[in-house]
């Protein structure tokens, strides 16, 4: 039986995190007859929120503890380490934006990624200018390190696009309905298809610990630079507009009539590009050699100046299995927590640690 199963019953009393809490875990009969009983003490008319994100598979068995006014970690029981540690945001500044736009309450959930993962890099840049060259290139020359995000499209596969590989393609009203469901982290409309980037995309490639890359337009980065992920944001120039012209009709998979459209839109693409002060770099791909040594040169100068996690001293938790996870609160009050990140993308910096005893533990 779920936890949804009981919710008739206490509909009158609803409170958002609570309920949502019931309704995404599956607790066991005694934690949910609690959670009613604190229900039922709350006395006043609360509502049921939507849940958004891309949440956990259902699981039996878990620990939970609120983290400041903003988020619950919940802690999965016998699940592996890339999968146990999930945070339940109920009033964080995203929370808050939801709310806002969508008026109503909303809950929202982000997956605990381990460990001080380097920052996305976000590519973008008008169609034809080599984005998809210079990032195949980097992933062949260092497979192990990065990891590119699949992204979503409604736009028909081209003769050697694979499905999972280049993309995924879909259909719009299922990606439509997966937008609403909070299950993208961005999406656009481009050159008339529907692109999105999903949670589950860039978890896939944080959960291989690989550095995720995202190809993606200047409406999506600009949707990723207004979210909490913290990201390196990358703006490919082509030489010239001729230049860009005749590759993406030396590419040879557009239409001529898609080419007119790629083409109008570019002018506008490049123009925010370099002006909307959306991206910290612009690269122009002229010589594709010399630019692809410009593009490591500057990914691993982000690197080696990648922010690191500060040190932790608050909230810990504890887990069952011999295992203990840290949770990494705030250093000192005012700053804001060590965890990076959060819905809609998953929270960075947990640091899940084997132990002999299960308990909690200070650092
Ligand atoms: N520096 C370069 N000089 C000449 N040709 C290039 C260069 N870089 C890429 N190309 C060629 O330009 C064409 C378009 O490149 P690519 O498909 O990588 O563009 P893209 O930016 O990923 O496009 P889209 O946004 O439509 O996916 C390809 O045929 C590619 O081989
Ligand atoms: N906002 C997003 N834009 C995306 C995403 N995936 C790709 N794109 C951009 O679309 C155009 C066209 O791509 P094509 O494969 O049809 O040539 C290109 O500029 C990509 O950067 C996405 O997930 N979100």
């Amino acid at each position: 039986m779920t936890a949804s199963a009981i919710l008739p019953s206490v509909k009158r009393f609803r409170h958002p995190f609570l309920m949502a809490w019931m309704r995404a875990c599956w607790c066991s009969l005694i934690q949910r007859l609690m959670a009613i009983r604190l229900l039922l003490s709350l006395g006043r008319r609360l509502t049921i929120p939507s849940v958004l994100g891309a949440a956990p598979a259902p699981f039996r068995g878990h620990s939970a503890m609120v983290l400041g006014e903003e988020r619950l970690l919940v802690l999965k029981q016998n699940s592996s380490p890339d999968d146990c540690a999930w945070f339940l945001e109920f009033n964080t500044p995203f929370i808050k934006e939801q709310r806002k736009k969508l008026g109503v309450e909303v809950v929202a959930w982000s997956k605990g990624v381990e460990g001080d993962c380097l920052k996305p890099i976000v590519i973008s840049g008008p169609s034809g200018v080599g984005k998809g060259t210079l990032i195949s290139r980097l992933m062949k020359e260092f497979p192990s390190t990065f990891g590119f995000s699949v992204s979503h499209t409604t736009r028909s596969p081209r003769e050697k696009e694979k499905d999972g590989i280049h993309y995924h393609f879909t259909q719009k009203n299922a990606m439509e309905k997966d937008i609403t469901d909070g299950k993208f982290l961005e999406h656009a409309s481009v050159h008339g298809n529907l692109y999105g980037t999903s949670i589950k995309a860039v978890e896939a490639v944080m959960d291989e610990g690989k550095r995720c890359i995202l190809d993606i337009d200047v409406q999506g980065a600009k949707s990723v630079r207004a979210s909490s992920i913290e990201a390196i944001f990358i703006f490919i120039c082509p030489p010239s507009f001729e230049e860009l012209e005749k590759r993406l009709r030396s590419r040879g998979t557009e239409s001529e009539e898609q080419i007119q459209k790629r083409l109008r839109n570019a002018r506008a693409e490049l123009e925010e590009g370099k002006t909307s002060g959306i991206f910290d770099h612009l690269l122009v791909n002229d010589e594709f050699e010399s630019c692809y040594a410009d593009f490591k040169k500057l990914l691993c100068l982000e690197g080696l100046n990648a922010k690191k996690i500060e040190e932790i001293t608050s909230h810990s938790a504890s887990k069952e299995d011999g295992k203990i996870l840290i949770y990494c609160g705030a250093t000192e009050a005012g700053k804001r927590p060590s965890s990076i990140g959060g819905a809609p993308g998953p929270t960075t910096g947990m640091k899940i640690r084997p132990t002999v005893a299960p308990g909690v533990k200070e650092l």
